[in-house]
């Protein structure tokens, strides 16, 4: 069914103490979308990415991934079904190489796949799909590079590198603008561009206009809440979202 949620989050709840962080909260990611969440400070967005990659258990609720519950699965197990946290927990190595760092995720997940070829041949196929996860997103030429002599840019785009080497179904990413200037917001609002459709994408991110250029939907999180979910239009133009979190500039 071409319809159906990659991503499905169904009454979701989670406290710390007497804060609710996560309070019954419902939402759906399908295949090829960008849904955004936005909201304010605290309002409960990354402690959501962390239920989602499973980092932290749920109170109450239910995630279903490409069909299946996986609320009591850990992380790794969601990462092998496809779900890939990119941004904040990423460890790239600084010494390595842009293609090492990918080659060693590719390896990561393949596991043993690689073990009958010859080392030679093996190294080459590892190499041929890390390259071409890095030319996904624009960072071929810069293959050779060490990955901290890269631009803050570039390491934000290595990252996505790195968790498309995953093989992913749906992308998590948490606040991959955070830091950058304008002309590398520009590159990696293009290369977001250009991984929709092939990814579903969950985007946390505060940067509004980038938010407008890319979301397919969005949901507006106040309080560890969804108080709408919509189209850029749709949250643009809705009054609870103008006057009780955007601000009437945020949304010009
Ligand atoms: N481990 C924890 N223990 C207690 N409270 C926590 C814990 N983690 C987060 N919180 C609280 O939960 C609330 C939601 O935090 P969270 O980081 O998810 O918000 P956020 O929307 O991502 O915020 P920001 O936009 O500033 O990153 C905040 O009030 C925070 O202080």
């Amino acid at each position: 069914m071409p319809d159906e949620p990659l991503l499905e989050l169904n009454g979701l709840c989670k406290s710390f103490g007497a804060l609710a962080v996560t309070s019954d909260l419902s939402l759906t990611v399908r295949p090829g979308e960008i849904h955004a969440i936005i909201g304010p400070n605290g309002a409960g967005k990354t402690t959501l990415i962390h239920q989602i990659s499973g980092t932290l258990r749920p109170d109450r609720g239910s995630i279903r991934f490409v069909g299946r519950d996986v609320t009591a699965l850990p992380f790794e197990r969601r990462a092998r079904l496809g779900l890939a946290r990119s941004f904040q927990i990423t460890s790239v190595v600084p010494g390595f190489t842009a293609l090492d760092n990918v080659a060693l995720a590719v390896q990561a997940r393949s596991g043993s796949s690689f073990r009958f070829l010859r080392p030679v041949s093996a190294e080459t196929a590892l190499n041929d799909e890390a390259r071409a996860a890095l030319d996904t997103v624009g960072l071929g030429r810069v293959a050779g590079t060490p990955a901290a002599a890269l631009s803050h840019g570039e390491k934000r785009q290595l990252e996505l590198a790195i968790a498309i080497a995953m093989n992913p179904r749906l992308l998590l990413l948490d606040e991959p603008l955070a830091g950058a200037g304008p002309e590398e917001t520009d590159r990696l609002i293009g290369i977001l561009r250009d991984l929709r459709r092939r990814y579903g994408i969950l985007l946390v991110e505060h940067d509004m206009q980038a938010v407008f250029a890319l979301a397919d939907r969005i949901s507006v999180l106040v309080y560890g809440r969804i108080i709408v979910t919509g189209t850029v239009d749709e949250i643009r133009s809705h009054p609870e979202v103008r006057t009780a979190y955007l601000g009437e500039d945020a949304l010009a």
